[in-house]
């Protein structure tokens, strides 16, 4: 397996307890990039059999067409997370999530039970970020196998963890943020932002996703249809930066057929690392238009 798979859009990245059949329904309407079927926090330990039941039943459905399917198992340690593991592998989704991944050593062990149990190829694992060890192993967690494809901050946990209180802006949390994106980045995988909580403060929710489309992050996680079409709008590339890249590349290819290496536009200087950039923002948009 290779580490450079080609782009796949996870703007909206929703979390749903696979207790609630409901959700399980709803979600196959929804325009979401993935789907998070989650076993852990959002399940009560009564259900978690069921709820493993469920989502291994939506993975092997097929009936969540272009969208992402994920399973979310029970953290390594707890009572539920080797038949969560053994069972979602089997299963087959597009990956499985592991909460609290701590260190390069647990990613090794993850990938070795996943394959154990007779993984795909095309299941890939998604670790959490959300505790402050592994902020400071997101390199090498991120690095330690070609099966990992996604970092996931989970700031709930991050907050609690480091004994932090939510204010907007973040700024509690920004270092740890940017660390899991640096790392993601370095490695060449994925990363998305964490939920935002209140699902009736739409106005917040859009002020943090902008925030972490800022920072870099390739989408957010969400835990309301109500914030799937926001975080859809926020991470896909506006019509003015389509139109903007266009006109920086062919600046440049202008600039290049008159012999010259460095191009303006309007007064500002494109290089070939504008390009470069210009090119990911189409190539960005064209998979999203092709998701419809
Ligand atoms: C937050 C909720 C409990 C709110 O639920 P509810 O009061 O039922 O919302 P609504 O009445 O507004 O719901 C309207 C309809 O939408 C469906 N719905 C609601 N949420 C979802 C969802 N997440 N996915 C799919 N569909 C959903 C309802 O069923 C209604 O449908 P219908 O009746 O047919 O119209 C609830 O939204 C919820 O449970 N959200 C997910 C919570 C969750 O998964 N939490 C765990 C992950 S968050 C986390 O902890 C990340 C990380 O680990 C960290 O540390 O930060
Ligand atoms: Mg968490």
């Amino acid at each position: 397996m290779t580490q450079q798979m080609a782009y796949r859009p996870r703007r909206s990245v929703l979390y749903m307890p696979s207790s609630n059949e409901r959700a399980l329904e709803k979600a196959k309407t929804l325009p979401v990039d993935a789907l998070i079927l989650d076993l852990e926090d959002a399940v009560a330990p009564d259900a978690k059999d069921a709820a493993r039941e469920n989502a291994c039943a939506a993975a092997r459905s097929g009936d969540y067409g272009r969208r992402e399917l994920t399973i979310r198992v029970n953290g390594l340690g707890s009572q539920w997370h080797d038949a969560d593991l053994a069972a979602a592998a089997a299963a087959g989704p597009d990956a499985i999530v592991v909460p609290k991944v701590n260190s390069a050593d647990e990613v090794r062990l993850l990938v070795a039970a996943m394959e154990a149990a007779g993984a795909p190829d095309h299941t890939r694992l998604w670790a959490m970020v959300e505790t402050p060890v592994a902020v400071l192993h997101a390199e090498e967690i991120a690095r330690a196998s070609d099966r990992l494809a996604c970092l996931v901050l989970g700031t709930n946990d991050l907050y609690k963890e480091i004994g932090a209180t939510f204010a907007p802006g973040r700024a509690a949390i920004a270092t740890s943020l940017q660390l899991a994106l640096l790392a993601a980045r370095a490695a060449g995988v994925a990363v998305v932002d964490g939920v935002f909580n209140d699902v009736k403060d739409g106005h917040g929710f859009l002020a943090e996703a902008r925030q972490g489309r800022e920072w870099g992050f390739d989408g957010k996680t969400l835990i309301h249809p109500g914030q799937v079409e926001p975080a859809n709008d926020v991470f896909a590339p506006s019509a003015a930066q389509v139109e903007d890249a266009r006109a920086v590349i062919d600046a440049f290819e202008q600039a290049q057929a008159q012999g010259r290496g460095v191009a303006t536009l309007n007064g500002r200087l494109i290089e070939n690392l504008h390009v470069d950039t210009a090119q990911k923002v189409l190539a960005t948009a064209e998979a999203i238009a092709a998701l419809s």
